[in-house]
């Protein structure tokens, strides 16, 4: 962990992101502190990966600024941005493993980035990078899986593998985009659990985004909600009920259409929404 990590650790300010005539994001504000676990809510298409996108430099904002960890990410060179992805982990929906790997491999791969050359086999790795990888798995509860192929394994089992993997970087940021989408509810659960019970222990910053309210309320710190690329909720969970955040979304949403996909994805309320036209 880097002391002199500057508080807040990411500071996006009047962020706009059009890819050609799509307008993916619009004057996005989000500033999260060392430590803080939030959540990004919202619809398919809301924006929330391509926002996840622009804390670790794979996108540039097309208006406003990104900075993470003090780097101002639109003024950074290409070098600097493949250094700040070394300080930020990332895990995906789709675990991103190389299947036919095993797993200790998988995990290893997660040091490439301050390796020379690449790698092939578990020879290839320092033994001292071996052991961290198996200290790692250990940690996510999965040591007994060291030397299997990853593509034998659960996907619960694998997102875990993909959270080893992360930790080989000693990130000082998480970003976790829907890693709960293709699981079932039990491994659903065990895996947001060990993500909250890593964050606390090792004081990580996580940002993950989801589209379930209840699974958001019950885990993170905070929820900032997005609709159509626009940050309509940035509050804290604690108090917060779920009637109240998709109040939120009733109060700024104009068509019943959307209105239907918000309770279906977000979480269906037993009594309809008010739909109130002209709050945009
Ligand atoms: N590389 C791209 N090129 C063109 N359009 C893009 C690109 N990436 C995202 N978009 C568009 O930007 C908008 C926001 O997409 P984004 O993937 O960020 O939403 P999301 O909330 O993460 O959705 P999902 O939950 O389905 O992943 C969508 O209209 C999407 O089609």
């Amino acid at each position: 962990m880097n002391s002199a990590t500057p508080s807040p650790v990411i500071r996006v300010t009047g962020v706009t992101k059009n890819f050609g005539t799509t307008r993916a994001l619009h004057n996005v504000d989000l500033t999260v502190e060392k430590g803080e676990v939030v959540v990004l809510l919202g619809l398919s298409g809301s924006g929330k990966s391509t926002l996840l996108r622009h804390l670790d430099g794979l996108e540039l904002p097309t208006e406003g600024d990104v900075s993470v960890l003090g780097q101002h990410l639109p003024k950074s060179s290409a070098r600097e941005l493949r250094a700040l992805r070394g300080r930020v982990g990332m895990i995906f929906q789709q675990f991103e493993l190389v299947p036919s790997l095993t797993v200790l491999e998988n995990v290893l791969t997660g040091a490439l980035a301050r390796l020379k050359g690449p790698r092939l086999g578990l020879w290839a790795y320092p033994k001292a990078l071996r052991l961290t990888a198996l200290t790692h798995l250990d940690r996510v509860g999965l040591l007994d899986k060291a030397y299997q192929r990853a593509d034998r394994l659960s996907g619960g089992q694998q997102q875990r593998v993909a959270i080893a993997r992360a930790l080989m970087q000693s990130p000082e940021i998480l970003l976790a985009d829907e890693p709960v989408a293709s699981l079932d509810p039990e491994s659903s659960e065990q895996v947001m659990r060990l993500i909250r019970e890593i964050a606390a222990d090792d004081g990580l910053t996580v940002v993950c985004s989801l589209h379930q309210v209840d699974l958001a309320l019950g885990w993170g710190d905070r929820i900032v909600g997005l609709r159509h690329g626009e940050v309509v909720l940035d509050t804290a969970t604690d108090g917060l009920s779920k009637a109240q955040v998709m109040e939120i979304y009733g109060r700024v949403t104009t068509s019943t259409t959307e209105l239907s996909a918000i309770e279906l994805e977000l979480g269906a309320l037993a009594a309809p929404l008010p739909v109130q036209d002209g709050l945009l």
